[in-house]
């Protein structure tokens, strides 16, 4: 497991060298034409797979993109800069309106998408609108070790909150985590695909609380179980 990431790894280094190049490269460019390769990386959906997706990853995308024909299922897209989430619905939330409507955010990225492929967190999750429930299909990359050889924790709770913020957005829209609850079962090998399905088990008033489990590709290991409390964002109130 760990020499096939450490072939992985080597490959993508040798990619990347080959990005950083184009990188600057194309700091050299007009200035539309900046824009224009910039407007491509805003709107770029990274919910899909790439080179560095494992074979039990691409296996079970394609298993939930045959679910998602009878509209069952649907594969929520990812934007590195942009929330799935309309940004009005958070307007009331930010801090300073001049840091969302400025340049202050204009560096500001999905945390979880801030990594070159493969080597951070690659996920993509898959909604089941009637039933209320998410899978999310997620291969931890090298840069998320905690003790060697394993995923760190706060990469799992990371992931974990990722999927029920999803989850709970399907009932609540704009949610924000109030509460998170994890049981770490078993340790992660690092590279390795994990299965998180989540569900809303209940929805009271302006709370949703979901709660889910993390198992490995074949179902047999549960790796984590975990509850949490969303909140509906309520557009009369501010965070300050
Ligand atoms: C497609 C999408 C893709 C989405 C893809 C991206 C997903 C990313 C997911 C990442 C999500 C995050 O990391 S979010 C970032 C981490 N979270 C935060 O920073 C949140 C910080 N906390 C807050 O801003 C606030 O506390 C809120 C918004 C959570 C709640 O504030 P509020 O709106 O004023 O609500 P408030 O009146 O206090 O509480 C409402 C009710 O909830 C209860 N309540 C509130 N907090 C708690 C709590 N911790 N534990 C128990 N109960 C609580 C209250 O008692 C009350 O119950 P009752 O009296 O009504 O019974």
């Amino acid at each position: 497991m760990l020499r096939s990431c450490t072939a992985g790894l080597r490959s993508l280094w040798a990619l990347r060298g080959r990005r950083e190049g184009a990188a600057r490269l194309s700091a050299d460019l007009q200035p539309a034409r900046r824009l224009f390769s910039t407007e491509k990386a805003v709107h770029k959906d990274w919910a899909l797979p790439n080179p560095s997706w494992s074979k039990d990853l691409k296996l079970l995308f394609d298993q939930f993109m045959k679910k998602c024909e009878d509209g069952s299922w649907e594969r929520l897209p990812s934007c590195k800069h942009t929330c799935t989430y309309k940004s009005e619905d958070f307007k009331t939330y930010f801090l300073d309106p001049q840091l969302v409507e400025g340049e202050g955010l204009s560096q500001a990225q999905l945390f979880t998408r801030g990594f070159e492929d493969g080597l951070g967190f690659e996920y993509v999750i898959f909604n089941n609108n009637d039933e209320k429930r998410t899978v999310c299909l997620f291969q931890g990359g090298p840069y998320l070790q905690g003790i060697p050889g394993f995923l760190h924790g706060g990469a799992i709770a990371t992931m974990i909150d990722v999927a029920f913020g999803s989850c709970a957005a399907i009932s609540g829209g704009a949610v924000m985590t109030a509460n998170l609850n994890i049981n770490f079962k078993r340790p992660v090998p690092l590279c390795s695909v994990l299965v998180i399905h989540s569900q809303l088990d209940k929805l009271e008033g302006r709370k949703l609380f979901v709660s889910c489990n993390v198992r490995s590709v074949d179902e047999k290991t549960l790796y984590s179980e975990a509850t949490g409390l969303f909140i509906k964002l309520d557009p009369k109130k501010s965070s300050t």
